[in-house]
């Protein structure tokens, strides 16, 4: 898409900061040094201008193992009740799990993000009723597979008009379970069971994810479509970050997913001078 053709709309994204709670993201195992860590992390995304901070309990990375019930409960909700307790920052919970949600959404939580687009046993239930009593919208993401078998051999017909179809499925059973319009967000879910190529035609396709009027979450922070695309580590990924999320935003991309908060936020400041003009 040349920008001559097309209007490009210069709307500033909103920066997802995030928090893996997971216990190989922290360098020790204490709880301690879990906890203050999450909470050092958090206000420096925050101070950084992060609007969302996302709590995530459960690895979700190409053959992870799952986690039970009780251990993510662990993980996530003494965070996110300390989060509430010092931070004015929405909190999203990452997670699939129907018993997480509600608890998280009582311990302070007011955006629920499921990989898994409330697939589980009970998740449309309960995402439904926090929507209902206490406006708490969800994000649900398109993943082919699950964790542990998505990347084997990814296939698609058509990969953004599979998708495209799969958002109009989930809004229609999300409206059914009664969410109303406004309080659902969509999300691609690069890596999700997507080749390099996949992602790729994603992103270039991103606007055609706009179509529905929600809000559209783009996650590609430090993801292999960077890595493996520029031949770098995953640590050496942060200039293809700027540039993919600079890209989705300007298709669209109403909130950023990233780890680098800093350089997302640039990225919104420089477009919403844009839009300013
Ligand atoms: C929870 N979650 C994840 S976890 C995967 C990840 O960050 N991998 C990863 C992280 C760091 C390095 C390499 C890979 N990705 C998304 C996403 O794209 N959208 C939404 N909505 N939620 C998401």
């Amino acid at each position: 898409m040349t920008f001559r053709d097309k209007t490009v709309l210069f709307n500033a994204p909103k920066i997802m900061g995030v928090l893996n709670v997971t216990p190989d993201s922290f360098s020790d195992g204490g709880k301690y040094n879990q906890l203050d860590a999450a909470l050092l992390q958090t206000e420096r995304m925050i101070s950084q201008g992060a609007t969302f901070i996302d709590v995530g309990g459960e690895s979700t990375r190409p053959g992870a193992e799952p986690v039970a019930l009780e251990q993510e409960l662990k993980r996530v909700i003494p965070v996110i009740e300390a989060i509430a307790k010092r931070f004015d920052v929405i909190i999203s919970i990452d997670t699939s799990k129907a018993e997480v949600m509600r608890q998280a959404a009582n311990a302070g939580a007011s955006l629920i993000n499921d990989v898994r687009a409330l697939s589980e046993p009970g998740a449309l239930e309960v995402a439904a009723d926090l929507a209902d009593r206490f406006n708490i919208p969800s994000c649900i993401m398109h993943m082919q597979g699950s964790p542990s078998t998505m990347q084997l051999a990814p296939e698609y017909e058509s990969v953004v008009d599979e998708i495209i179809a799969f958002f109009r499925q989930r809004i229609d059973i999300m409206s059914k379970a009664g969410f109303k319009y406004h309080q659902i967000m969509l999300d691609p879910g690069f890596g999700f069971g997507k080749t390099l190529d996949h992602n790729y035609s994603m992103l270039k396709n991103f606007v055609e994810f706009t179509q529905f009027d929600l809000p559209v979450l783009a996650g590609m922070s430090r993801k292999s479509m960077i890595s493996k695309l520029l031949n770098v580590d995953v640590n050496d990924t942060l200039a293809g970050g700027i540039c993919v999320n600079t890209v989705a935003a300007l298709a669209g991309a109403s909130v950023l997913r990233v780890h680098d908060v800093k350089e997302a936020m640039d990225v919104a400041v420089i477009i919403e001078k844009l839009n300013q003009l």
